[in-house]
């Protein structure tokens, strides 16, 4: 059993988080309900924060699409982090939470003309450009506004990283970035040095996401720091910047064994300071963008369980009232995650069980083959690691509202994102006139 941050077992056998007795906030919320420990979330942002930008001078911003919402925006700016947003939403997000928008930098390989004009009347730091359509488009918005919009160019640098297939981003093939290797990003840094409301600050990268090996980080700086010197080499032009990414990798199940963010803060620094003095370059202002790694850790879910089928001799299924719909990764990258029963975390692991969701889906499975104290109906399971990729990947499947989200810290639990309820779920539903005059009919004529 691994408990993370402020876990810990009480002395009724309870699982408490921040203080606060799980068995006591199912009561209180209601499940399923995702529980974020504030004082871990805020000492993963310190980790990176000391080890970046103390050590280093590195700018550190969070991945928001990891978790985003008002509290977790302020959380990160109280902390010293900027902001990564990969759209309109989650810059409006940042915005409502008064975010300071100089340390917003705006990510999407298909950002809408909307979101690009939202980008630059916000004013955020920079845009992360991915593609040559996007340069165009927003030189244009921006010479409407009378601006220069500040970029850096997102470039796929042909580093793999070993990691699920779908979460891979810097290999050659990709929807993101200008790829160095075939002469495409050389084109985009020439073309952005001739456009008039175009300000290029410098060069982004990121290889993918739940990384494990730091080479990867090395690699991929020593590539962009390669392309630095090149351009130079080839137009006179010298990136400022360089934004190498986040996706560090977290503990999710036995075996996952996450690196320290000062190895990986040295490891990718000492191998960018390398390179540029081999050419004999100023090393760039650096950018990191974790996300996984500072929220990730930091949530939990708590479920009810409730029907229980055992099929003698094949499985036991213990079905919980969520799943997919809160946390669709299982189903989506088979990702692997730990539970416990958090109302007896003192009793013997008694069976191997999987654990099911509510959906009307067979690939709604939350745990496949984990051992538990024998499961049984009106048990609190929790499931832990489920702080990033969960309530942002969260949907209405089956129409199911998503569930609260409360912040726990020293035994004080508020409620950050409220339960959907019934009347959420038809909030945008509109019956067209002409429906409703036939339902009117079949109603009279019944
Ligand atoms: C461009 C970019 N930056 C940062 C991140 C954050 O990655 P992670 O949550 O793995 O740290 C991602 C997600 O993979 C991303 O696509
Ligand atoms: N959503 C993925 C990671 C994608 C990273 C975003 N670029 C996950 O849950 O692991």
């Amino acid at each position: 059993m691994k408990l993370q941050g402020t876990m810990k077992v009480n002395k009724n056998g309870h699982l408490e988080i921040g203080g606060c007795d799980t068995v006591e906030l199912a009561k209180r919320f209601g499940t399923p309900l995702y529980v974020i420990d504030e004082a871990l979330f805020r000492q993963n942002c310190r980790a990176y924060y000391r080890a970046f930008t103390e050590e280093h001078g590195v700018e550190v911003i969070y991945a928001s699409k990891t978790l985003s919402n008002l509290a977790v925006c302020h959380m990160v700016e109280q902390e010293g982090l900027g902001l990564d947003v990969v759209s309109g939403g989650e810059l409006y997000t940042a915005a409502t939470a008064r975010f300071p928008m100089g340390r917003v930098y705006f990510h999407g390989n298909n950002k809408s003309t909307e979101e690009l004009r939202l980008a630059l009347e916000y004013k955020v730091g920079r845009i992360v450009v991915d593609n040559f359509y996007e340069l165009e488009r927003l030189n244009e918005l921006a010479g409407e506004a009378q601006t220069r919009a500040k970029i850096i160019l997102r470039l796929s640098p042909g580093v793999e990283a070993h990691t699920h297939e779908y979460i891979k981003t810097g290999q050659i093939d990709s929807k993101f970035g200008l790829v160095i290797e075939n002469g495409s990003a050389m084109a985009g840094v020439k073309y952005c040095l001739e456009l008039p409301h175009i300000e290029l600050k410098g060069f982004h990268c990121h290889i993918g996401s739940q990384i494990f090996e730091l080479d990867s980080y090395a690699h991929a700086a020593e590539t962009m720091m390669d392309f630095i010197h090149t351009v130079y080499r080839e137009t006179d032009y010298l990136a400022e910047e360089l934004n190498l990414g986040g996706g560090l990798g977290i503990y999710y199940f036995n075996g996952d064994q996450p690196r320290p963010v000062k190895e990986y803060a040295d490891v990718m620094m000492r191998a960018l300071q390398e390179r540029a003095a081999s050419y004999d370059l100023p090393v760039p202002r650096v950018i990191v963008e974790p996300g996984r790694s500072i929220s990730g850790p930091a949530g939990s879910t708590l479920y009810t369980v409730g029907a229980i089928k055992d099929i003698p001799g094949i499985r036991k299924y213990v079905a919980v009232d969520g799943g997919m719909g809160d946390n669709p990764r299982p189903a989506l990258y088979q990702s692997k995650y730990e539970a416990y029963i958090a109302n007896r975390m003192l009793e013997e692991v008694e069976e191997k069980v999987s654990i099911a969701g509510k959906c009307c889906e067979s690939g709604d499975m939350l745990i496949w083959d984990i051992e538990l104290p024998a499961p049984q109906a009106g048990d609190l399971l929790v499931v832990a690691s489920t702080g990033a990729y969960n309530y942002s990947m969260s949907m209405n499947y089956n129409r199911l509202p998503r569930p609260a989200m409360v912040l726990v810290s020293e035994g004080k639990a508020d409620v950050i994102v409220k339960r959907e309820d019934y009347t959420d779920l038809i909030r945008n539903d509109v019956i067209p006139e002409r429906l409703r005059s036939s339902v009117m009919k079949l109603a009279s004529s019944r």
